[in-house]
């Protein structure tokens, strides 16, 4: 992967394998995976349990190194820097949601949203956290505790502390898992619309089909490989390809 083909590029892996090792023996999490997560695209990850998915996340995320092969986030090769560069990367780069909000009840939703940038010794700007709660649709609830907003508003906070430093890419795994169904319906739009009109990038790990299919495309895993691909497919599609694939 040469730098000036990288500009596009928001994550690229190359190569990437990931082995554990345990007294039980080797566990090949990643077995050599080559994929470009385009800028502005929406990414969701699928396979059965086990695959790999968790651990691509994390190896994409810096969180965790890969055995062999490149990770480059924002034209950065992650394998050069020590944990204090990582450390840093990840905190003006990356945003990440889970499926837990992990919001501080005794915070007001505006200091949450502020609280990776004051960790980060960056200035907060009132008028950006203002502006990452209106992106959720939650500007009149700056001022409230996360045990005073719904589970699908506590995860809009966390999507939008997640969003407000820009990062290059939002890594999410799960991130409707704890939510009724028109909770995950407006954070997967959001997720969308962030991808759509932002430019930014998100990388979603799920298993489930109907949140699958907010994402642009769709990538498949199966025994640490990425063993195929849809692209702007609906929900019965990827139902069908995940059934071939448990099938197998
Ligand atoms: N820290 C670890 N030590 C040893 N083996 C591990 C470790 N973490 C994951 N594995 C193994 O690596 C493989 C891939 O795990 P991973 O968590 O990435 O899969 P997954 O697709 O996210 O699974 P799930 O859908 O169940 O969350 C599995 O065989 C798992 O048991």
């Amino acid at each position: 992967m040469t730098t000036h083909l990288t500009t596009d590029i928001a994550v690229g892996l190359d190569g990437v394998t990931r082995t554990y090792r345990s007294r039980a023996g080797d566990v090949h999490a990643l077995r050599g995976v080559t994929h470009a997560f385009a800028r502005g695209s929406f990414t969701a990850i699928m396979g059965p349990s086990g695959s790999g998915k968790s651990t691509l996340l994390q190896v994409a995320a810096g969180l965790d190194r890969p055995t062999r092969g490149e990770v480059v986030v924002g034209g950065q090769p992650l394998g050069a820097m020590n944990q204090t560069g990582l450390t840093k990367l990840r905190r003006t780069a990356m945003g990440f949601v889970f499926q837990s909000y992990n919001l501080l009840d005794a915070l007001t939703a505006a200091e949450n949203v502020a609280l990776p940038a004051r960790l980060a010794g960056r200035r907060v700007r009132r008028a950006a956290i203002v502006d990452a709660l209106r992106q959720v649709g939650l500007e009149g609830k700056a001022r409230r505790r996360p045990p005073e907003l719904s589970g699908g508003q506590q995860q809009r906070v966390a999507i939008a502390r997640a969003l407000h430093l820009q990062p290059e890419v939002l890594f999410a795994d799960e991130p409707t898992g704890a939510l009724d169904r028109s909770s995950g319906r407006q954070v997967l739009e959001l997720m969308r619309a962030v991808a759509d009109e932002q430019r930014q990038t998100v990388v979603m790990v799920t298993h489930d089909p109907l949140s699958a299919s907010y994402a642009h495309t769709t990538l498949f895993l199966e025994d640490g490989l990425v063993v195929g691909r849809l692209d702007r497919a609906d929900a019965t599609q990827i139902a069908a390809a995940m059934s071939d694939l448990e099938r197998r």
